[in-house]
């Protein structure tokens, strides 16, 4: 059956009669192809049409742009033959794929069936997002990489500090797993594995195989069969274990503990752990082996300071949790909340948000005053500078010992405030504003003035 949607290209190439008839071909294909020419044009997947002469620098320009709308993948099709390093640059500064439209043998269906394959995976990843909240790129990134091997069918380990989302991870990927026949999901917490119990909790045991075990018991191994094991805290399976579970993965068997049969269980396994395990390897308290068996995909998580746009969207959702979705929150909360770091990552931020909605009284607004004080920021820190402060006190000395008057100090200070801002928030305007309550065009146009590092206070 022929694809027919629409679907948004970039011309950066001067071949145009070449373009023309590509555009033709695509067509029939059932391709309604419109130019972008504005930034919402580029919503879900389009093509950048290009050739060898096309400037490379120009394109990236442009794919920045284009990529700051969420949930738009760009196919790079190079009308005559691409040198190697371009296609490298082009994969680097965001384009979702890169092809030769001569080299291939159908080029119309490599574009259609990627097309097809990215409009599906931004419908999932949407549908992800409703569970797994956050829009920033980083997070969308991520979450169509928990897409892609959700769909595979390889062993997955996802890695990151403790409170990113792993488990929440682990189940979606279980969710999204296509096997007809699947079953449960079987979550094991490896840090309450004893090592004494033989690892009757992975593998079972039979009745008087120890002391408490009064029946024969099904370990998580059987109870994951045909479904998934998920294998939380990896890094803590204690030595003895590593070696049963490497076993079990590679021959599909396993024994309950006091038994001498062998059984057979087939599940996906799914591991997470915040432990670096290549390090643990080198260190020999993990099986080089089995790390190499438990990682055939592995996704790093993004720690909440990488992401930090997701802050309020995460807030909201946890409001809206707890307090409904009609409850109203104060902006000055969500300033509060930006202005935080949290080294426990999503989950410190959920728990400030059940600490502020609890003790919001129930009607109005939450306000600033529903945060507990043990919460309240350091505002030595945070407020203006007392005279007292010596580090500002020596920089404004040495800026009137250059002979600058009030307004010009003044001056420097702020551009110095902005610039301490917008690097504290890694570039991203729109958080610095947030941080000294400004409008974003205000830092734009510091951006474009002055150029970083001029301004030093002594
Ligand atoms: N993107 C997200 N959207 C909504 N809730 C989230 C998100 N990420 C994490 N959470 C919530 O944060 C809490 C911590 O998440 P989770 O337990 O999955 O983290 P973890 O990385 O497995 O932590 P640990 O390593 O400490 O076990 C959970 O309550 C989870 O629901």
């Amino acid at each position: 059956m022929k694809s027919c949607w629409s679907v948004w290209f970039l011309p950066f190439t001067r071949q145009l009669a070449q373009l023309a008839e590509v555009i033709v071909e695509l067509e029939k294909a059932g391709l309604n192809l419109h130019a972008h020419r504005h930034p919402d044009e580029a919503r879900g997947a389009g093509i950048l049409f290009m050739d060898a002469a096309s400037s490379l620098s120009q394109i990236e320009e442009t794919l920045a742009d284009v990529r700051r709308t969420p949930g738009t993948s760009v196919l790079a099709v190079s009308l005559g033959r691409l040198p190697g390093p371009s296609t490298w640059a082009l994969l680097r500064s965001g384009v979702a794929d890169v092809f030769s439209w001569v080299d291939v043998e159908n080029p119309v269906a490599t574009v259609t069936d990627r097309l097809r394959y990215w409009q599906d995976l931004d419908t999932k990843v949407a549908d992800l997002q409703r569970r797994l909240v956050g829009s920033s790129s980083r997070w969308r990134d991520t979450l169509r990489q928990v897409v892609d091997m959700a769909m595979s069918s390889c062993q997955v380990l996802i890695t990151g500090e403790s409170g990113t989302g792993k488990e929440l991870v682990a189940r979606e990927i279980h969710q999204l797993d296509t096997r007809p026949t699947k079953r449960d999901c079987v979550v094991v917490d490896c840090t309450n594995l004893i090592p004494g119990l033989s690892g009757s909790e992975l593998f079972g045991h039979e009745k008087g195989a120890f002391t408490n075990a009064i029946s024969t018991r099904d370990g998580a191994v059987a109870l994951a069969h045909e479904g998934t094991l998920f294998l939380d805290e990896l890094g803590e399976l204690p030595l003895a274990l590593q070696a049963e579970l490497l076993r079990t993965l590679q021959e599909g068997t396993y024994k309950r503990v006091g038994s001498n049969t062998w059984r057979h269980a087939h599940f996906r396994l799914v591991s997470a752990t915040n432990r670096d395990l290549l390090a643990e390897v080198q260190r020999g308290t993990f099986r080089q082996d089995l790390y190499y068996r438990v990682s055939g995909w592995t996704c790093q998580l993004p720690a909440l300071r990488e992401r930090r746009e997701d802050i309020v969207p995460l807030a909201q959702y946890f409001f809206a949790q707890l307090r409904g979705p009609r409850q109203v929150v104060d902006k000055q909360v969500y300033d509060f909340l930006l202005l935080r770091d949290y080294p426990g990552n999503v989950r410190e931020l959920q728990q400030l948000i059940t600490r502020i909605a609890s003790k919001h009284p129930g009607e109005g607004p939450i306000t600033i005053g529903d945060i507990p004080q043990a919460d309240w920021p350091d505002f030595a820190c945070l407020g203006a500078p007392t005279p007292t402060s010596t580090d500002l006190e020596a920089g404004v000395t040495s800026l009137l010992n250059q002979g600058l008057g009030l307004k010009e100090i003044k001056d420097q200070v702020t551009e110095i405030a902005k610039q301490v801002a917008i690097s504290h928030e890694q570039g991203n305007l729109k958080l610095a504003a947030l941080r000294l309550r400004c409008s974003e065009r205000i830092l734009q146009m510091h951006q474009r003035e002055e150029p970083a590092g001029q301004l030093r206070l002594n």
